[in-house]
């Protein structure tokens, strides 16, 4: 049985606050370009993680949680803020070690360090042998 406590999310470890440097322009991707990626139909699958958008494509045939829970990343009431697209690894009850919150963050502080035109380039995040996601850009607010 899968474990869900609030000891497991860790805050210090979210994404969302990190300050975005003056030169760098990451990509902005809309609501409907994410939920058009749904993992169905030979689609890749596409999610939000602390307001970044990820290819999460490969964490379907993976992911220790379940597809069914994967899947259910941008529903509203997942997450702490009760709003779609608000899912973290680091806020509210929480399945996910700190470690996988950690690695999370230093990924999008390697994305917002990245260099590329006309926008920042993607970057992978492993989380040790359980797959990986590809930070793609910012979810339009
Ligand atoms: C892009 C979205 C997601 C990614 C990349 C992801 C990734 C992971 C990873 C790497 C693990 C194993 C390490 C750990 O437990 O921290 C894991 C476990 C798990 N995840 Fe996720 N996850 C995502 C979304 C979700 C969502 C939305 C839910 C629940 C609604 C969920 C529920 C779980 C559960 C129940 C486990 C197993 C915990 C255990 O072993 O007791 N995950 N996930």
């Amino acid at each position: 049985m899968a474990v869900v406590s609030d000891d497991h999310a860790h805050e210090r470890f979210c994404a969302e606050g990190l300050s975005l440097p003056a030169s760098a322009s990451p990509r902005v991707i809309t609501h409907d370009e994410v939920r058009q990626h749904n993992g169905r139909g030979g689609e890749n699958f596409w999610a939000v993680v602390d307001g970044y958008v990820v290819d999460a494509t490969d964490m379907v045939n993976s992911h220790p949680g379940g597809l069914k829970k994967l899947l259910t990343t941008d529903a509203a009431g997942v997450g702490a803020s009760g709003k779609a697209f608000g899912f973290s690894f680091t806020r509210g009850r929480n399945a996910h070690f700190p470690q996988t919150g950690k690695s999370f963050h230093e990924g999008v502080q390697a994305f917002l360090n990245g260099r590329g035109e006309p926008f920042l380039p993607p970057v992978e995040v492993t989380f040790s042998s359980h797959g990986k996601v590809v930070i793609l850009g910012r979810l339009q607010s």
